[in-house]
């Protein structure tokens, strides 16, 4: 489908040697190619949001108000988008947010993404709800980096399990998502009946989990499965969690941790306050609450609140390299991606994966020194205009 210029190739020989001719360099047209390969409901089930998907496009039309202004004469002959986030070292701002089940999306599902991962360099955040066990992915990873995504169970005992795993499994930062104790009224999943984790679809963390199998008196087989789901669901969130829980998280993990799901710069100076390492400003790409403000239009707030004094990484919308400047001339230290790539799992698996980690990086590249930037430092408030 597309056929690179050579003067890209030239400059891009090692960026640009697993972008495949088969997918498309402009990744907003993914989506459209997954539909037609996905089943509907898996499809449904990934693209869609939260009840009218009004801050799904939300997510998405804040970047259009923000312009690049680009600048000339500034020699960019040299660029270098490295960047260390919570200790972890990056070629690129870039990460893989958490997706669950993805074996959805591709038999492969989560170990395709830690392979295309560890062939970019770039950090995979693991869901708790992945459909292959973190020991799984973690092997598939092999010396990638790797950080943990935790759905904060009801059961104390089981989310200290899973703690202790994730880090006996070398990841090394802990991704808490307070956004997602109870799935949103989301209407494509409710009006296409849609519930992959009921029809078979493993939640392999669960499942192979001591505390977990204990609680459902012994490992899952065919014959308990149906008490596994159902005790599974009960578990998942805890609607009653307060701040002062979060010192539970600081008892049974020494590494860093972020909160996921921060939207209001209050929320971030009590994460500060609680003595977390970072925020990420995400409204779970519109999937949660229906109505709520853009990503993008949280992240200058929480910048203003907390900025220099916390890791402040941003999600929500993200789909051009042009998008991952803007969020990080607002002030975020680097960005979480999911769709996209979740689409490129569905339509080529690894090699789908890392032919949208390349594409992105690519364009991030191409985009800040066409517009005067060498490094990820000097993408500033200066950097952009509000139209
Ligand atoms: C299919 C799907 C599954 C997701 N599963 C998780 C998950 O297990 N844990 C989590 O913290 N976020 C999950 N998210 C939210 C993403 O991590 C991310 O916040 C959001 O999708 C970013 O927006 P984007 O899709 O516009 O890039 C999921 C998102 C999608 C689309
Ligand atoms: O669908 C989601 O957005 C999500 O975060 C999730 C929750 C539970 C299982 C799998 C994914």
């Amino acid at each position: 489908m597309s056929q690179l210029a050579d003067f890209q190739n030239e400059i891009y020989l090692n960026g640009l040697a697993d972008v495949r001719p088969d997918l498309p360099t402009d990744l907003t047209k993914l989506e459209g190619l997954a539909a037609s390969k996905l089943s509907a409901t898996s499809f449904g089930y990934v693209a869609g949001s939260a009840g009218s998907e009004g801050t799904a496009r939300a997510n998405r039309d804040a970047f259009d108000r923000w312009r690049i202004v680009p600048r000339m004469l500034r020699d960019v002959a040299e660029r270098d988008l490295s960047v260390t986030v919570l200790g972890t070292p990056m070629p690129a701002p870039v990460l893989l947010a958490p997706i669950g089940v993805q074996s959805i999306l591709h038999p492969d599902g989560e170990l395709a993404t830690a392979r295309a991962a560890a062939a970019t360099g770039l950090t995979t955040v693991l869901s708790t709800a992945a459909s292959h066990t973190m020991e799984e992915v973690a092997e598939a990873n092999g010396p990638g980096s790797r950080w943990y995504q935790l759905y904060w169970p009801k059961d104390r005992d089981l989310a200290a399990s899973f703690l202790d795993r994730a880090k006996a499994a070398g990841y090394t930062a802990l991704v808490v998502t307070l956004d997602t104790f109870t799935l949103a009224w989301r209407p494509r999943d409710l009006d296409q009946a849609y519930l992959p984790f009921i029809r078979g679809i493993g939640v392999a963390n669960y499942f192979s989990d001591p505390v977990f199998q204990k609680s459902v008196g012994g490992p899952v087989t065919d014959a308990n499965r149906q008490t596994a789901l159902l005790h599974w669901i009960g578990q998942f969130g805890n609607p009653s969690l307060t701040w002062d829980d979060l010192a539970f998280l600081r008892e049974h993990w020494d590494g860093p941790i972020a909160l996921k799901g921060i939207q209001h710069p209050d929320d971030a100076r009590r994460a500060v306050d609680a003595g977390m390492d970072g925020v990420i400003v995400s409204n779970h790409g519109g999937r949660q609450v229906d109505g709520a403000l853009a990503s993008l239009d949280a992240l200058p707030l929480v910048v203003d609140a907390v900025g220099g004094r916390t890791t402040i990484l941003f999600d929500s919308g993200v789909r051009t390299g042009a998008d991952v400047a803007k969020a990080l001339a607002l002030g975020a230290q680097a960005v979480l991606v999911a769709r996209p790539y979740a689409y490129g799992l569905a339509l080529g698996g690894e090699a789908g994966v890392r032919h949208v980690l390349r594409c992105l990086q690519a364009e991030l590249e191409l985009t800040m020194a066409l517009s005067g930037h060498r490094t990820v430092s000097e993408l500033t408030l200066d950097s952009l205009v509000r139209v």
